[in-house]
């Protein structure tokens, strides 16, 4: 694994190469449910610590030595990009909060635009001591929040379950929609586009939220958004396309463009594979409460999986969203384990 005269798996199965096992690692594998990051946390607010670049290559490395994943994904956050826009970030207790959240047109008009390489220089340093830190070891990946999720946060002021503000804005002025979608592109792209500067190996896009659209919403609002991100990325780093609840979506979110689609346990992932295509790699996609479940199970289940893929190559094993704060660690150890011992 410390070997980078050959390109490291989980950027090989990133482009549908064949790998001696299949690459795993896991969304939010750096968070609470570690000892050592709620050790980090009693000393430095959330915010503080991603603007801390040593402490984030700490406790972005920390996961890569205990558990054995192919990958590192910087500690950091989607909504980090919104707080240079000057609608107020705060991360309470019960999530995050926008202080002034969007509501109209002229709300929009009154945004800042970000310049990251200025405001979220932070985020660059900590790609590059994290790389460092890394010395090679599994590649780091850099990743954004999807212009559709993004708004969702600056729109509802912070998370939401029916999105009524989010949907009334495109109902009601398509217009001003259109305006923040692009406003927002713009500036993920030269976010994006400064990381892979920094060095980052491969690319995550969260449209964690994006499941709650109607086809034909997704397809005028947002599609086009995506497309254009896409495009804009600097060639040569994968990118990987994810949301949860999209089983309505995936043949739309095709059209996007990524290299690879991530996809949550509400979908098989054979059936999730050949809707997108073969031509795309996919990643996924066991439900995060399985790692609660005896490790004998679990190895079942990731079993599973494995079996629904065949060996194809282009998987990359991941949890179909985030892990819970609550996981106990040797589950989560057991899952990898699991992962490189039955695709091996
Ligand atoms: C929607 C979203 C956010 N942030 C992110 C998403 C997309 C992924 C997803 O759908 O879960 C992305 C994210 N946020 C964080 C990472 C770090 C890298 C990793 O995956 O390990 C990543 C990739 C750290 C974090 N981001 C946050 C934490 C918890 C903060 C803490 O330490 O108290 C972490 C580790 C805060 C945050 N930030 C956000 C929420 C909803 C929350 C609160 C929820 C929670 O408390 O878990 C917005």
């Amino acid at each position: 694994m410390t070997d980078t005269s050959t390109e490291h798996p989980f950027l090989t199965a990133c482009r549908r190469g064949k790998t001696p096992y299949t690459p795993v690692w896991l969304m939010r594998q750096a968070g609470r449910y570690m000892q050592h990051y709620r050790d980090v946390r009693a000393k430095v607010s959330f915010l503080d610590l991603c603007k801390t670049p040593d402490l984030v290559a700490e406790v972005t490395v920390t996961p890569v030595e205990r558990l054995n994943v192919d990958a590192a994904i910087l500690f950091a956050d989607i909504l980090l990009l919104l707080e240079p826009m000057g609608v107020g970030l705060e991360y309470a207790t019960g999530g995050p909060v926008i202080q002034r959240p969007v509501r109209t047109g002229g709300d929009i008009d009154a945004l800042r635009d970000p310049v990251p390489e200025e405001s979220l220089s932070y985020v660059y340093a900590a790609v590059r001591s994290t790389r460092a830190a890394l010395n090679g070891r599994v590649p780091l990946i850099g990743f954004c929040g999807a212009p559709f999720t993004l708004a969702s946060y600056l729109i509802e002021g912070g998370a939401s379950r029916n999105y009524i503000h989010t949907k009334r804005l495109y109902h009601t002025d398509p217009g001003a929609w259109n305006a923040l979608m692009e406003r927002l592109v713009a500036s993920t792209l030269s976010y994006v586009n400064a990381q892979i500067d920094a060095g980052i190996d491969a690319l995550q896009v969260f449209d964690s939220w994006v499941g709650c659209l109607a086809p034909d919403d997704y397809r005028e609002y947002v599609l086009p958004h995506m497309r254009r991100l896409m495009a804009g990325v600097t060639p040569g780093v994968p990118v990987i396309h994810f949301g949860t609840g999209t089983c309505g979506l995936l043949e739309l979110m095709r059209e996007a463009g990524s290299d690879v689609m991530g996809v949550d346990w509400r979908v098989d992932l054979d059936e999730a594979w050949s809707r997108v295509g073969h031509d795309m790699a996919i990643q996924g996609n066991l439900d995060p409460v399985a790692l609660f479940a005896p490790p004998a199970e679990i190895r079942r289940r990731v079993g599973d999986i494995l079996r629904r893929v065949q060996g194809r190559p282009g998987h990359i094993f991941n949890l179909g969203h985030g892990i819970l704060p609550e996981t106990p660690v040797d589950h989560v150890r057991a899952m990898v384990d699991a992962v490189h011992e039955l695709s091996a």
